[in-house]
């Protein structure tokens, strides 16, 4: 059985005092859950991050990472840099560095083969935009963006692996995707990666859902059953929501994997 994932990308909020208070008061509020928690502050918070997360069920990502491990890239971080500094996860290929920053499902490519070799596990972020949805090419895009960004790995890497489905027109603009509609998206991504890699580490593979995700809205994602979590933009620098997130997360899926033993 898949544990559940619940994954805060932070973005580019929070100083490294803010990260540890903000740390400092998530962990009181989520003690007891058997739910994996991840925070990904930007890398100069990471520190912060890990040093108040310390012995606690709470791990710490990175937001990206370069596909070198070392060398002449000014202003790049490394796998192995983010690995010494205690991250267990980092974040690949969220829309924002595509839009932005020119990541393509290549330089994707790239970086997932650089966390692995440096036991990161990656969160790799799929997904359409509006005009592409519109068109009718949801699928579409997603086949390309995990044929490519996650073609040449083996069936175990497949099992460790986080994907996060983010239509980038949910992002930070209150809008989400049905949960029938994540569904949909997110059960094709698990049969795509069955076919690449065997339907064994598909069914380990844990994929998420992200975009507007809330404590409101949280529950009626977890409820279908290829959705394993959520990674959370804005709702994720509150403790308290996020803790609400992480909580009702699991009430959710416990109750509909009772459900579905019924
Ligand atoms: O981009 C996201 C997480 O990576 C989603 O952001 P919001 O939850 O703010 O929509």
């Amino acid at each position: 059985m898949r544990q559940v994932i619940i994954a805060g990308n932070w973005k580019m909020y929070k100083t490294a005092g803010e990260a540890r208070r903000l740390v400092e008061d998530l962990k009181p509020l989520v003690g007891a859950t058997q739910v994996e928690i991840v925070v990904c502050p930007p890398f100069t918070a990471l520190a912060a991050a890990v040093n108040a997360a310390s012995g606690t069920n709470i791990s710490v990502g990175a937001q990206d990472l370069f596909w070198e491990d070392e060398g002449p890239y000014t202003g790049e971080v490394s796998g192995p840099m983010l690995k010494d500094l205690g991250c267990r996860f980092c974040i690949i290929g969220h829309s924002e560095r595509r839009q932005y920053f020119g990541e393509t499902d290549a330089s994707v490519r790239k970086k997932v083969q650089a966390a692995f070799r440096s036991d990161l596990i990656p969160i790799v972020c799929v997904g359409e935009t509006l005009a592409e949805r519109e068109d009718g090419k949801t699928l579409e895009v997603c086949r390309r963006q995990v044929e490519e960004g996650l073609g040449g790995l083996t069936p175990e890497k497949i099992a460790r692996l986080v994907v996060a489905y983010e239509p980038v027109w949910a992002i930070g603009t209150g809008k989400t995707a049905t949960p029938q509609d994540a569904q949909e998206v997110i059960g094709f991504i698990r049969e795509l990666l069955g076919k690449m890699y065997g339907k064994d580490p598909a069914q380990r593979c844990r994929i998420q859902y992200g975009g507007s995700v809330k404590p409101e809205n949280i529950a009626s994602f977890m409820e279908q059953p290829d959705i394993d979590g959520a990674l959370v933009g804005g709702a994720s620098l509150d403790p308290i929501s996020f803790a609400a997130i992480v909580n009702t997360a699991a009430e959710a899926k416990g109750k509909q994997r009772a459900h579905s033993l019924i």
